[in-house]
């Protein structure tokens, strides 16, 4: 044994080709800061034992290196600049290291090498993958850019242009496409892997390939004519900026570095990576999206756990073959999960399925599908107008109309048809779990599976736990969401459950402005553009469907009557009185047609400005920082309010249930990452600034509390 330590190991084989194998001890090779010194050690030993004629590079694990140790990020990125400059230098100082061995390199790369796993492979001569590979840079997804030469490197062996698509893009890559622009030079079988890799370094050492040409290609600087990189680099802002937005500085950031270095040595290509990469990692967006990051790991971790305790999900049956009920058929069959889906009208069931069928002949022409799994998926739906397909369904989905009388009648209905420890769940927005636990005779199998409109878009799944719902139903449920290929979180019961009741409070303050006069297509901007929501205020009840938004709020209001309690009539009851619906019936407080292509559009109607003119007088211009403030601090308020009173676990979870769930800005990173950002003491403040507006302006005595303590949400890491 050439070196050792808990992380890497380094042997001599055959030829004397050293072999350097990543096998970290927990499930997956990262390159935390201590594998990084074994590293550094290991190529130390090497560089010394006079033997060595060539190294392999390879992993004892399901994947090469995953990447940098992301949980030491958020702490590390808080240090002053030298400290970020000095860990990046050592850092590269170890890569530079491995690029300079006086003998030829090889990676042997199976599963993921990604970040600076892929760093590490770039930083060697020959980079050989087994057909389950998936190589790539995601750095600019946590609103950083690479910062172990991958800006450096890569362009050179791939080229700039594909070396921009992958960067700033984030995705990883199949082997075929990484052969394809040269980032590798062989794909082979896993069985064969080493074999092949073994034979390349022989070719090496026998001078039949010629690793040196090949390092100083890496080494040099990019070959490209004058003209076409200013197009090429001008193109590729153009595209980026169109497609990250202003709130994503990382792939912009990615362009330029590449641009500034494509003519400079090695050590000043990486003092301007290392340049561009302090100045990301300092940005409130790469602390957010590092955030969601790290939530999302601890919300998978938590379903994974529950997974223990779950009862095995075979198959499934939904009542209701609506909007929603169509939609939880398709995901559940699309996962591999067969469902039987109950309607009490077959026009119902044939829509449903003509639904699933028309999101999968769109897979299909894309080509992510193909027509006989598309038949698989769709034989995994099975309609029925009676019970007795139901009878051996592990968990139920009832979906069918919010109306608590009808959902009673229903969940009785069915318990008498399936077997006894069949799970039974309701996909109700509004009705209290703890209600319609009532209709059962064993509550405990009983809790709430709330997915959101589209289902085989929204990646959130509310479990909501009732008071009587048994560990084992809630386990169950979370493991079949994740089956489903959803992130479930797990609330606590009370009106509105965790999301919507932290949304009717955002569309009672957006409320509150139209009755002081504020255009709501003025909010909307304001909303989508500054703050960075998906859809603004508006425009989110017109899709909800404002007699959906008129009931739910009515249920609200009678849950929380101090605080969501209303006075008069509000902008929702006028649209809805006026019978505009929103998109559904083309009208709400926009108007909804189809242009001559046949794509939907959204313009502003004169009607809806007369309607809520009559009831709330004249327009008045409001600034965009009241417009955020008068918006969003009841929303803030409400989610804390859900955490004090248990309704949500963590503000993690929270985080990512406002993320997944409503599409709450990534790069704000949830409404506790916000309110760490702005310092909870300033939240308070400008709280005050608004407390004269009601019930859902008073923040609470524990904020109040937090904020004279200078304390945060999220432990500081
Ligand atoms: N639409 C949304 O955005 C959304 C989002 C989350 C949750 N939800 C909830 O999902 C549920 C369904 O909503 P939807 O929008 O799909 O409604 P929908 O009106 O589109 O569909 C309801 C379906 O239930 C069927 N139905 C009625 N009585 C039935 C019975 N006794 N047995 C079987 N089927 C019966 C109807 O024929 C209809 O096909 C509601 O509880 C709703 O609050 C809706």
């Amino acid at each position: 044994m050439i070196y050792q330590s808990p992380t890497i190991e380094v042997e001599l084989l055959e030829d004397n080709i050293a072999h350097l194998c990543f096998k970290a001890q927990g499930s997956v090779n990262k390159l935390d800061r201590a594998t990084l010194d074994s590293l550094n050690a290991a190529l130390d030993s090497i560089k010394q034992d006079p033997n060595i004629k060539a190294l392999m590079l390879s992993s004892a694990k399901d994947a090469f290196i995953v990447g940098a140790d992301i949980t030491e990020f958020l702490g590390l990125f808080k240090e002053e600049d030298a400290v970020l400059h000095s860990w990046l230098e050592q850092a590269n100082d170890v890569f530079n290291k491995l690029e300079d061995l006086p003998f030829p390199t090889l990676s042997a790369i199976n599963g993921f090498a990604l970040g600076g796993g892929c760093e590490t492979i770039l930083a060697t001569d020959f980079r050989i993958a087994d057909t389950t590979a998936r190589i790539g840079l995601p750095e600019t997804k946590l609103g950083i850019i690479p910062g172990f030469g991958g800006t450096v490197r890569l362009p050179r062996v791939i080229g700039a242009d594909n070396a921009l698509e992958w960067i700033t893009s984030g995705k990883d890559q199949r082997p075929e496409a990484a052969l394809k622009v040269g980032a590798i030079d062989a794909v082979v079988a896993p069985e064969q892997l080493k074999a092949a890799a073994l034979k390349m370094l022989k070719d090496a050492l026998a001078e039949k390939l010629d690793w040196q040409s090949r390092r100083a290609k890496k080494q040099a600087s990019l070959t490209l004519p004058k003209l076409e990189a200013m197009m090429s680099f001008a193109t590729a802002k153009g595209m980026v900026f169109k497609i990250a937005g202003k709130h994503y500085p990382a792939p912009m950031a990615v362009i330029s570095v590449v641009e500034q270095a494509a003519q400079s040595s090695r050590a000043e290509a990486l003092q301007i990576e290392h340049q561009a990469f302090v100045k990301l990692a300092k940005t409130e967006v790469a602390q957010a999206l590092i955030g969601i990051f790290l939530n999302d790991q601890l919300v998978k971790g938590k379903a994974k756990k529950a997974g223990k305790l779950a009862k095995k999900v075979d198959s499934a049956a939904v009542l209701g073959a609506g909007i929603m009920g169509g939609g939880i058929a398709y995901q559940s069959a699309s996962k591999g999960t067969p469902i039987v889906m109950k309607d009490i009208a077959q026009p119902a069931l044939d829509l449903g399925l003509g639904e699933a069928a028309k999101l999968l002949t769109a897979q299909v022409k894309r080509g992510r599908s193909t027509p006989a799994k598309m038949a698989a998926v769709l034989n995994n739906i099975t309609p029925a107008l009676d019970y007795a397909p139901v009878k051996d369904a592990d968990v139920i989905v009832e979906a069918v109309v919010e109306h608590p009388k009808v959902k009673s009648m229903v969940l009785a209905e069915v318990e008498q048809h399936v077997s006894e420890d069949a799970i039974i769940t309701s996909n109700t927005s509004t009705i209290s779990i703890n209600l319609l636990a009532k209709s059962l005779k064993k509550p405990e199998r009983f809790c709430g599976m709330h997915f959101f409109n589209p289902v085989h878009k929204m990646p959130l799944v509310e479990v909501i736990r009732g008071e009587n719902s048994s560990e084992e139903t809630v386990a169950s449920v979370v493991a079949y969401a994740s089956k489903m290929g959803k992130t479930p979180i797990v609330v606590n019961d009370c009106p509105g459950f965790f999301v919507n009741r932290v949304l009717f409070p955002y569309f009672a303050g957006f409320s509150g402005l139209l009755a002081d006069g504020a255009d709501f297509a003025a909010i909307d901007k304001v909303m989508e553009k500054q703050f960075g929501w998906p859809m603004g205020p508006a425009y989110l009840l017109d899709v909800v469907g404002l007699d959906t938004g008129h009931h739910a709020q009515a249920v609200m209001a009678e849950g929380f009557p101090d605080r969501m309690g209303k006075s008069g009539k509000d902008a929702i009851d006028v649209m809805f009185e006026a019978e505009r619906f929103g998109q559904k019936n083309s009208k709400g407080f926009y108007q909804y047609s189809v242009d001559r292509r046949g794509k939907p559009k959204k313009d502003l109607d004169p009607t809806s400005y007369e309607l809520l003119q009559a009831e709330f007088g004249e327009q008045k211009a409001f600034e965009s920082d009241e417009i955020i403030a008068r918006t969003m601090i009841p929303m803030i308020i409400e989610t804390v309010r859900c955490l004090e009173e248990g309704i949500i676990a963590s503000p993690a979870e929270a985080d990512m249930g406002l993320v997944y769930g409503l599409g709450f800005p990534p790069f704000r990173g949830g409404v506790f990452r916000y309110l760490d950002t702005m310092g909870v003491a300033n939240f308070v403040v400008l709280a005050d600034k608004y407390a004269h507006l009601g019930g859902l302006y008073q923040v609470t005595d524990t904020m109040r509390e937090l904020a004279a303590n200078n304390g945060s949400y999220y432990q500081q890491a």
